[in-house]
């Protein structure tokens, strides 16, 4: 906890070390600006007669004096109040100043947090990815690092609680050493009772932060499976399931809420028996002048209640403690599983002859082999079928190939160079690959086949679709320009898998993997495809999986992972 805790405050400050320092000068004049104005009031009061006459003795008639000599001017009730008037003019300058910065600082911070966090997630291997839940990595990304700034805020702001306690400090302790060092002993008592408090609330955040994830995971998975569970007549279920979470996160901030409530108690009581205490020391034992004791008891009286708001500020620090320890913890794992591209051998063009998978072994987990020592070699411009039943590996073999996944042993060859040393971006730009379930943004179906290539024009996004029975979209009302809803919600099953397929070819790939990409056609449809394929045999490397028969009729070869014998089959 003190280390995380540390880190995040140095992370706080390496962030943005200038305005940071602009933040701390602008409030420690802030500080001295108001500290002024507050130490004139008693030579005021003194001035006006109010507690009799200037006592020469005080010493902070005497400091106030001093410095209007410094000044070269009078020492009247009219400079006074004038000096009052303006300090008080630049102190609420200076307060707009920091709190703009301050704003600014909290800001950036998130946002390069955030930007740090997002680009190492989508530049992770898939591998680590896929075994990672989505909704970790969405919750932290979005709530927690909203979390983060809170505290940064917190943090921030109380750079002036600091100054001031620092300049009452130092104003009690030019008051009296003694009564500053009786006071200060009097607080130990209650620093030792706070430290239970203080690992409390960052077991509290512990909590908060698994409670988060809960309710995104919650939420998530029933966007994502509203129509099963509608039809289902699930709602009961989601709902329970969802109260009971959001319960929970109402106990979580009321246990937070409990230990802040406490921590005010115990110093507002500590405060009344400090303040008390300092009275009867200062009259009975020290003997202290009238105005130096009224500044004490005034002192006294600021100065503990900075102490708790710093308490306080430390409590809810350590309280999203564990929301910077998961992004952190997440952002550190994705920077260790980074794809690494740079110092890779580029890829200027697609191999000649063939893609030898060459002795690969792969497994999810140890329990688990997938692939053993499989060896195949793809001809480079042929259709290629690979047969197999669910779950023997189709995908995976597809993952391997365009680098999303790594073998554990044994390599695959692109002509004579090994895929682990090319770079995949380059590699990965050659090739078009319609998985299972085709991802369509919410988005125009214009905007879904642009996104492959921005630069296509009309005649080039008609050809593709036409290709691929996707004339349907020019019978749409909007046309091109139809939106297709959360994931393409607004289409069929088919009509999904047509633009997709029309998506994959207006990238004209070198090589083209289906992967059970039409399964959601009719069989008219499903026909047009093939004959789509056909056409565009002989012009690229084709890779099919179909549970369909007749979608491998024709391809020049054919490998069976059901015929392997050296793939272990998972149990
Ligand atoms: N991330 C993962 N972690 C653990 N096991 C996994 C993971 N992804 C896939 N598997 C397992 O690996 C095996 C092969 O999966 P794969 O998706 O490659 O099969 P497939 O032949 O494409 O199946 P289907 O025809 O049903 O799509 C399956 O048993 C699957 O459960």
């Amino acid at each position: 906890m003190k280390k995380t805790l540390q880190d995040y405050l140095y992370s706080l400050v390496k962030s943005n070390k200038v305005k940071l320092l602009s933040s701390v000068v602008i409030t420690l004049f802030s500080g001295l600006t108001r500290g002024g104005s507050f130490i004139l009031l008693l030579p005021l009061l003194n001035l006006a007669g109010i507690t009799g006459n200037p006592d020469q003795n005080s010493r902070a008639f005497k400091l106030t004096k001093i410095i209007w000599d410094m000044l070269g001017i009078s020492f009247t009730i009219y400079t006074c109040l004038i000096i009052y008037v303006l300090l008080v003019l630049i102190h609420a300058c200076l307060g707009y100043m920091k709190n703009i910065i301050d704003v600014t600082v909290v800001q950036e911070y998130k946002q390069n947090l955030r930007n740090e966090l997002f680009s190492a997630v989508i530049n992770a291997e898939w591998g680590f990815i896929k075994s990672a839940k989505n909704t970790h990595i969405f919750n932290n990304i979005i709530n927690e690092i909203n979390n983060i700034g809170y505290s940064v805020n917190l943090v921030i702001s109380s750079f002036s609680t600091f100054t001031l306690f620092f300049f009452y400090l130092s104003t009690s302790l030019y008051v009296s050493i003694k009564m500053t060092v009786i006071a200060s002993l009097c607080i130990v008592p209650l620093l030792l009772v706070q430290r239970k408090l203080n690992n409390n609330a960052y077991k509290s955040g512990l909590a908060m932060y698994t409670r988060h994830e809960s309710l995104f995971n919650a939420v998530l998975e029933f966007i994502n499976s509203f129509k099963m569970a509608k039809s289902y007549t699930f709602q009961d279920r989601y709902e329970t399931e969802f109260r009971k979470i959001t319960q929970q996160t109402v106990k979580d901030e009321y246990i937070f809420a409990k230990i802040s409530a406490g921590t005010s108690i115990l110093y507002e009581v500590g405060s009344a028996i400090i303040v008390s205490i300092i009275l009867i020391l200062a009259i009975k034992v020290v003997h202290m002048p009238v105005v130096d004791l009224l500044l004490m008891i005034y002192i006294a009286s600021k100065l503990l209640p900075t102490i708790s708001s710093l308490i306080r500020v430390l409590q809810y620090t350590l309280n999203t403690l564990p929301s910077y320890e998961g992004v952190i913890n997440l952002l550190h794992d994705s920077q260790k599983n980074q794809e690494k591209n740079d110092d890779k051998l580029p890829v200027n063009e697609f191999p000649k002859k063939f893609i030898k998978f060459s002795e690969i072994s792969f497994r999810y987990d140890e329990e688990k082999p997938i692939l053993n020592n499989f060896s195949y070699e793809i001809e480079v411009n042929k259709t290629t079928s690979i047969l197999g039943a669910s779950g023997r590996g189709k995908t995976t073999l597809v993952e391997l190939l365009l680098g999303l996944l790594k073998p554990h042993s044994g390599k695959i060859l692109l002509d004579n160079k090994d895929l682990n040393d090319v770079n995949l971006t380059d590699w990965r730009n050659m090739s078009a690959y319609i998985p299972q379930e085709c991802f369509l943004f919410n988005a125009t179906i214009r905007e879904n086949l642009l996104w492959v290539k921005p630069e296509a024009n009309e005649a080039e996004l008609q050809e593709v679709l036409k290709l691929v029975a996707g004339e349907f979209v020019f019978r749409l009302p909007n046309g091109l320009d139809t939106n297709v809803g959360d994931q393409g919600i607004r289409l069929s099953g088919g009509e999904r898998q047509r633009i997709a397929l029309a998506r994959a070819l207006l990238r004209n790939p070198k090589i083209l993997i289906l992967d059970e990409a039409t399964n959601a056609l009719d069989i008219s449809n499903e026909l047009i495809i093939k004959k789509a394929i056909d056409n565009l045999k002989g012009k690229m490397t084709i890779l099919i999986i179909a549970h369909n028969q007749y979608l491998h009729e024709g391809a020049d070869e054919t490998v069976d992972l059901e015929a392997v014998p050296s793939i272990l089959y998972p149990e």
